[in-house]
């Protein structure tokens, strides 16, 4: 898989939180294009909290950051979506009283240009014969490429993803990880992905980042699958 020398993403000190609460304090990480990045953390860490913090939802208080050289510090969560950053969030946020169509529909609503609706079909033929469904009656595994396919409505650069596995039986997992590889490969996309399943995150990220008390400690790369013991140690080390 082609990983560029060139960084998409790059944060430089991020410090962002709630109220009164500091959640992440000066976090620096910085991501090439293309490169597929797993985030570890026991629950409360901030892994979430870095991903809102991402497309906007939750504003830095300090730092800055940037996006395919611009920089989005100050940008609000529309425009850093129109410039490529899509987000699937943790519970996948399906609208149950839609159809399949309609949900996908409603990905491409949000960006004006060409219909992007055959070329995601293409991507996830699974979808084909589910178009007429309500979302109430998909599986969890239908559910995530559902949500899924809607990001990839807006043409996202950088995929976001929190927790895909999450409330998903352990057949489709490797479904969904196969997805992620095929989507990267196809699209040349930039993911990353908030996951406690260690099996799926190790079947799929070339690096991966561990996040205590709002901070990374741990930031593992490898040229192939990452090693699990080591993560596993790590996650032990910060429990
Ligand atoms: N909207 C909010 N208002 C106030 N505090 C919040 C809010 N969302 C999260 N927090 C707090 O921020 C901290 C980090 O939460 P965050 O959801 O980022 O962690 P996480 O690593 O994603 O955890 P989990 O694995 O449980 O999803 C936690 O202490 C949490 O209680």
């Amino acid at each position: 898989m082609y990983i560029s020398d060139a960084m998409q993403l790059e944060v430089d000190g991020l410090t962002s939180g709630y109220g009164g609460i500091t959640v992440l304090e000066g976090l620096t990480l910085a991501v090439a294009e293309g490169e597929l990045v797993g985030i570890l953390g026991h629950n409360g860490m901030g892994k979430t909290t870095l991903m809102r913090s991402l497309i906007g939802a939750v504003p830095a208080r300090a730092g800055r950051l940037s996006f395919m050289g611009t920089d989005i510090t100050n940008l609000p969560p529309h425009r850093r979506n129109q410039l490529g950053i899509g987000y699937v969030p943790q519970g996948r946020e399906i609208i149950k009283g839609l159809s399949v169509k309609e949900n996908l529909l409603l990905g491409q609503a949000a960006h004006r240009g060409a219909s992007e609706y055959d070329r995601t079909l293409a991507l996830f033929p699974e979808l084909v014969e589910l178009l007429e469904r309500p979302g109430s009656r998909l599986s969890g595994g239908q559910q995530q490429l559902l949500a899924l396919a809607r990001c990839l409505m807006g043409r996202p650069r950088l995929l976001l993803l929190d927790e895909p596995t999450e409330g998903i039986q352990p057949s489709i997992v490797s479904d969904i990880a196969q997805k992620l590889r095929h989507l990267r490969s196809e699209l040349g996309l930039t993911i990353i992905v908030v996951e406690q399943n260690l099996d799926f995150l190790c079947s799929i990220a070339d690096r991966s980042i561990v996040l205590r008390g709002g901070r990374i400690v741990a930031d593992l790369r490898g040229a192939a699958v990452p090693d699990r013991d080591e993560i596993e140690q790590h996650l032990l080390i910060n429990a």
